[in-house]
């Protein structure tokens, strides 16, 4: 029945503060209020509906998405939200649009690579949205080889402008979000050529389409490249193609703040890392560790609450069924993602601060933690999102078949999440750069420059320096068992970083208990999965195995009465959720009735295409061909 909290007995079996928890996972009390506010805003205002999506063809969706973005930011102007209250607006709103790379990649491109001058010439239009920007890096031929892009930005010292040039069909931009149909303004990379010499990779502004009537301007050939991954809310993104023909932009549209081209038309790098050029693709690599928290919270939310609910076998004299979260195989599946979720969490937290001060160095040209920042934004990112992908799919699986409904919430969050696996780095890609990093300290083992930081500890590795020689010929050949060392390396981080969070002071009855039961979850769940590994080093022992396989059991039990505890930490709302199987109240059976019959299939009783194609069939009435 509606009203009846059909979890209320899982609820009470709770022994730790769920308020407690909601703080912590939130990150702070007034995180929490301004979270609990505005996503009831949007949960409470139809012009934010989202139930609809599945129905909807692209050019629909994608005129819907429109809509919602300028709802949105009218609902920002009329509320005067701040910045914080704004993003987290845009992060309920839960659907993938131009508006998440303007704001997230976009403007930090400009705050990272601009001068001083041009942010102040063109970040003011990018935040009141009078001008829209995409990030254009990606070409067809290339996007994990940035310096291997083929567009070029030839400087003309007679005009002072640079000529944006797209020389070879495979130099097309492609991919770039928001590029298809909206962006008006570019940051793109093209290959600089200064007076005939090629000098890198670098970021350019550049105005796609007129102010007055968004007609692309001249020497811009610009659309859409088409339908993705599933019919999911990720198509209505318009990632996009374009090429430039011979297009002239000022010289003063160059991201100058890395490097300059001066009006005679001399190049000079400045005193910074050329990897500044990057810089943006750090900062959106430690956001995409949060939003996997989040991804991750959200899929193990709903086969959380449907586990609780689903009751199957085991009936006791005409007794209740089972309810399936009692079965160990159904908990040894789902408790590792629940614990991840969190563990996640705190280390996207970490990794806030560690970009934070990064930044905050490199402003006083302090480059020295930039090779560990870049490594652990790579690194985590890749982790991250690779078991996030894989737990969104696995909690679909937790859920039977209802999971497979688009009314689960499920494949959707799939199809949407997934290609974080991909895009701001495929994650192979950026596995191996964690690699060279911990390559090159392996190297410097034994000199004078002790290894800090997150890589303190492998100062106990020294037997590895006899590894030194020919490290360029072991890397390629080795590749795939570094890459194996870095996702080690990263997975001890994300502990680390949970034994760490634990060391703090964190309030609420039973609140410290209950998240030392998910650190113990991870950490032993990986030693598990791992075991052939620290068996084959000697760190383990096989009674050390078994030990954690009984203790990963009896913590199982600990977490199972405060399951649904947990996930009601994560305070997301049913609107936000987008998921029958996941309400709050678990009133599963009749919503998922109810809402069958919204489907459009249902509008007739007599399906379309019977009297066409059906009627015939059973009337005999199509000559059967000759067999
Ligand atoms: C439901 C959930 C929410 C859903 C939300 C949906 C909405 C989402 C909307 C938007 C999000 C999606 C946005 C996606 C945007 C993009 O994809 S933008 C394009 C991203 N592209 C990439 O990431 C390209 C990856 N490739 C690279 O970064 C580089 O090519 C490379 C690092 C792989 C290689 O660089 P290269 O210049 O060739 O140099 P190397 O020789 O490898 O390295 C030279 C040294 O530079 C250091 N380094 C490299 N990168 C960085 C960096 N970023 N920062 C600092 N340092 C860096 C590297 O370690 C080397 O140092 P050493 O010489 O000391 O070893
Ligand atoms: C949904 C989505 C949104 C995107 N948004 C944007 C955007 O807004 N702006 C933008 O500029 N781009 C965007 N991209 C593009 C994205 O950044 C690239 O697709 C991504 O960087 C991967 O590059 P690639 O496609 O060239 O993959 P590839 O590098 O071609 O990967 C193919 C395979 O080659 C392997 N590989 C490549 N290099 C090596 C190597 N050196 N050693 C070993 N294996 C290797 C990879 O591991 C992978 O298995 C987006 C992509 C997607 C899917």
């Amino acid at each position: 029945m509606e009203g009846v909290d059909h979890l209320a007995h899982e609820r009470n079996k709770s022994e730790f503060d769920v308020d407690a928890m909601k703080i912590v996972w939130a990150g702070s009390p007034h995180a929490f209020v301004v979270s609990d506010r505005i996503s009831k805003l949007v949960a409470s205002d139809p012009g934010f509906r989202k139930d609809n999506r599945s129905t909807l063809s692209r050019k629909e969706l994608f005129k819907n998405t429109l809509r919602k973005a300028a709802y949105a930011w009218k609902t920002i102007i009329d509320l005067h939200l701040s910045e914080e209250e704004a993003a987290k607006l845009r992060f309920y709103v839960d659907e993938p649009a131009f508006t998440d790379v303007h704001w997230g990649m976009f403007i930090p491109a400009i705050k990272g690579q601009g001068t001083e001058e041009q942010q102040q010439k063109w970040l003011p239009l990018a935040y009141k949205m009078q001008i829209i920007g995409c990030y254009a890096q990606t070409e067809l031929g290339h996007g994990s080889n940035v310096q291997g892009l083929e567009t070029t930005a030839t400087f003309d010292p007679q005009t002072d402008e640079f000529i944006i040039h797209s020389p070879t069909l495979t130099s097309s931009k492609w991919w770039p979000g928001g590029l298809g149909k909206v962006a008006t303004h570019a940051i793109a990379y093209a290959l600089l050529i200064v007076g005939g010499r090629e000098q890198g990779v670098h970021g350019f502004i550049v105005q796609l389409r007129s102010l007055e009537d968004h007609s692309p301007l001249p020497g811009m050939t610009v659309g859409d490249i088409g339908m993705k991954f599933g019919n999911g809310a990720y198509n209505a993104m318009d990632n996009g193609v374009l090429r430039f023909d011979h297009v002239r932009i000022p010289r003063n549209q160059m991201l100058m703040r890395v490097s300059q081209v001066t009006c005679e038309g001399k190049y000079k790098q400045s005193d910074v890392p050329r990897q500044l050029v990057y810089g943006a693709m750090l900062y959106v690599r430690q956001t995409i560790v949060a939003d996997a928290s989040c991804a991750l919270s959200r899929a193990v939310c709903i086969a959380t609450r449907y586990s609780a609910v689903r009751r199957q076998f085991g009936s006791q004299n005409g007794g209740p069924e089972t309810q399936v979260i009692d079965y160990k195989t159904q908990q040894s599946r789902l408790f590792p993602l629940l614990a991840s979720a969190y563990a996640f969490r705190f280390v996207g937290e970490w990794l806030k601060w560690l970009y934070a001060d990064v930044t905050q160095r490199l402003q006083a040209n302090d480059f020295s933690t930039l090779p560990e920042a870049h490594a652990c934004t790579a690194g985590l990112k890749s982790l991250t999102t690779t078991a996030t992908a894989d737990g969104i799919e696995e909690c679909r699986k937790l859920c039977g078949g209802h999971g497979y409904l688009c009314s689960s919430g499920l494949p959707e969050l799939f199809a949407v999440y997934v290609p974080a696996c991909t895009y701001e780095g495929e994650n192979t890609v950026l596995l191996l750069q964690v690699a060279r990093f911990l390559m090159k300290t392996v190297s410097q083992l034994g000199s004078s420059k002790k290894p800090v930081g997150t890589i303190a500890y492998m100062t106990r590795v020294e037997h590895l320096m006899q590894c030194r020689c020919g490290v360029q010929r072991g890397f390629a050949e080795l590749s795939a068992d570094l890459v194996e060392a870095a996702v080690a390396h990263c997975q001890l981080l994300v502990v680390s970083k949970f034994i760490e969070k634990l060391q703090q002071e964190i309030p609420g009855k039973g609140v410290k208990q209950q998240l030392e039961v998910l650190c113990n979850i991870y950490a032993l769940f990986l030693l598990h999965k791992h075991q052939g590994d620290f068996l084959s080093t000697g760190c383990i022992t096989p009674k050390h195995a078994a030990l954690a396989n009984d203790e990963l059991r009896s913590l199982y039990s600990q977490v199972r009465p405060n399951a649904i505890a947990l996930v009601d930490a994560f305070n997301y709302t049913d609107h936000y959720l987008g998921s029958i199987l996941g309400c709050y109240d678990g009133n599963v059976y009749p919503k998922l009735y109810e809402a069958a019959w919204k489907d459009p299939l249902n509008e007739s009783v007599v399906p379309d295409g019977y009297h066409q194609y059906i009627r015939p069939l059973l009337k005999q009435e199509i000559r059967t061909a000759r067999l």
